[in-house]
C-alpha cells in the first residue's frame, strides 16, 4: 500500500533519470495514432534536476540551464511547467498554489533519453512535496501518463517492462550494475518524425515477436553484460538511422572498440554502448571521443532510481 507523501519544506530539489530502452518492439499504429510497445526500460545515472520553490498563488514560472537549455521551449510548452499545472488543477483546485521551477539539464534534448519526461516526473514529485499534497505514487504515475508515455517510468526508475503506448510499467527483476557509454549526437531527432519514418519503412515485428526477449530478462537476472549485450534490440533503430545516417558509423565504431552491445536509444539519436566494467567504459569513452563519431560521450551505470528528492 503506497503511503501519502509527507509535508514538505518551501523548496525541494528532485532528480530524475534518463532512460534506455534495452528492447523496443513497436507494433503498427493504433486508432489513436500511438504505437503499441513491448519494451524493457532501464534508468541510467544521467539525471536532470528540478528545484521547486513555493510562490504566490497563480504564479507558475520556469527557468532552464545546462545541456541544451536553449532548445527547451519557454512557458506552457515546458514539460516541467505543464506537469506543475496539471498537478495543481487535479489536486490543489480548492486552495490556489504557485511555484517557481528551476530545471538543470544534463540529459540532451530530443536525444531519445526521455529528458523532457524526466523533468515532468521530477516536477510532479517536487510540487507534490512543496504543496504538501496527499497524492500517492500510483496517482502521480497516472498523471504522468497524461503528460507523456515515458513519464510513468521516469517516476518509477530501475528496470521495468513497459506496454500499452509505454505508459504501463511493471518492475522487472534485475541484478547487479551495468556499465554504459552514451554517445550524444550533434542534433536531436523528433520522436513523432521517427515513428512516422518507422511507419513508412513498414516493417513492424510479426505478432509472435511482439514481446520482450526472454534471453534479455534472463541476462538481467543473471547480471550478465555479455549476454545482455547480445540481446539489445530496437525496432525504431532503422528509422532513426534513415533520418541520421551517421548513426550507423557511431554504432559500428563502438562495437569495433570492444562494446558488448550497442543500440540507438528509443527514438534516437543518442547511442548507448554496454561494456563489462568501469575501466572498459573509460577506455571506450576515450576511443569514441578520439574517433570523433559523436558530439560528446558520458559514462553511466544502470539501473538508477526513479525521481527522488535530493535536498
Ligand atoms: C520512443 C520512446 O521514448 C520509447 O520509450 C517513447 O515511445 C516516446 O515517448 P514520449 O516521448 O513520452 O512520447 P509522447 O509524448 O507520449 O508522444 C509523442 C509522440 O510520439 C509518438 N508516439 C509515442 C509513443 C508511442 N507509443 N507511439 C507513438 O506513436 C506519437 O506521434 C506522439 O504524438
Ligand atoms: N523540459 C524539457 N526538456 C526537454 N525537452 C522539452 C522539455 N519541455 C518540452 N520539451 C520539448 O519536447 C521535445 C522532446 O524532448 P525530449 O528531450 O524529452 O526528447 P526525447 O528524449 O527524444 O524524448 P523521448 O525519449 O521520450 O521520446 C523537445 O524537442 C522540446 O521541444
Amino acid at each position: 500500500m503506497a503511503s501519502p507523501i509527507p509535508p514538505g519544506p518551501s523548496s525541494v530539489r528532485v532528480r530524475a533519470p534518463a532512460k534506455l530502452n534495452l528492447a523496443l518492439r513497436v507494433g503498427p499504429p493504433r486508432k489513436d495514432g500511438f504505437h503499441p510497445l513491448a519494451t524493457v526500460y532501464h534508468a541510467i545515472s544521467l539525471f536532470d534536476e528540478v528545484q521547486a520553490t513555493l510562490a504566490e498563488p497563480g504564479v507558475f514560472e520556469v527557468t532552464t540551464t545546462g545541456e541544451g537549455a536553449e532548445l527547451v521551449p519557454d512557458g506552457d510548452d515546458h514539460l516541467a511547467l505543464r506537469a506543475a499545472r496539471l498537478l495543481a488543477e487535479r489536486y490543489a483546485a480548492d486552495e490556489p498554489v504557485g511555484v517557481e521551477l528551476a530545471v538543470r539539464k544534463s540529459i540532451p534534448v530530443a536525444g531519445g533519453l526521455a529528458g523532457g519526461s524526466a523533468d515532468a516526473a521530477a516536477a510532479l514529485l517536487a510540487c507534490a512535496v512543496v504543496w504538501d499534497l496527499d497524492v500517492s505514487p500510483e496517482a502521480l504515475r497516472e498523471l504522468g501518463a497524461e503528460l507523456g508515455s515515458d513519464v510513468p517510468f521516469a517516476l518509477l526508475g530501475g528496470t521495468a517492462i513497459g506496454s500499452g503506448r509505454g505508459e504501463s510499467v511493471v518492475p522487472a527483476m534485475a541484478r547487479g550494475t551495468f556499465h554504459w557509454v552514451v554517445a550524444f549526437a550533434q542534433h536531436g531527432l523528433s520522436t513523432p518524425a521517427v515513428y512516422r519514418r518507422f511507419d513508412e519503412i513498414g516493417d513492424p515485428p510479426a505478432p509472435a515477436d511482439f514481446e520482450v526477449p526472454d534471453e534479455m530478462l534472463n541476462a538481467l537476472l543473471a547480471a550478465d553484460p555479455a549476454r545482455l549485450g547480445a540481446t539489445l534490440t530496437n525496432d525504431l533503430q532503422p528509422a532513426a538511422i534513415d533520418l541520421q545516417p551517421q548513426l550507423a558509423r557511431t554504432l559500428e565504431a563502438g562495437l569495433e572498440y570492444g562494446a558488448l552491445g550497442a543500440l540507438v536509444s528509443g527514438s534516437g539519436p543518442t547511442v548507448a554502448f554496454l561494456v563489462g566494467s568501469e575501466t572498459a567504459a573509460v577506455d571506450l569513452g576515450v576511443a569514441l571521443s578520439a574517433d570523433g563519431v559523436c558530439r560528446t560521450v558520458r559514462r553511466a551505470t544502470g539501473p538508477a532510481p526513479g525521481a527522488r528528492i535530493i535536498g
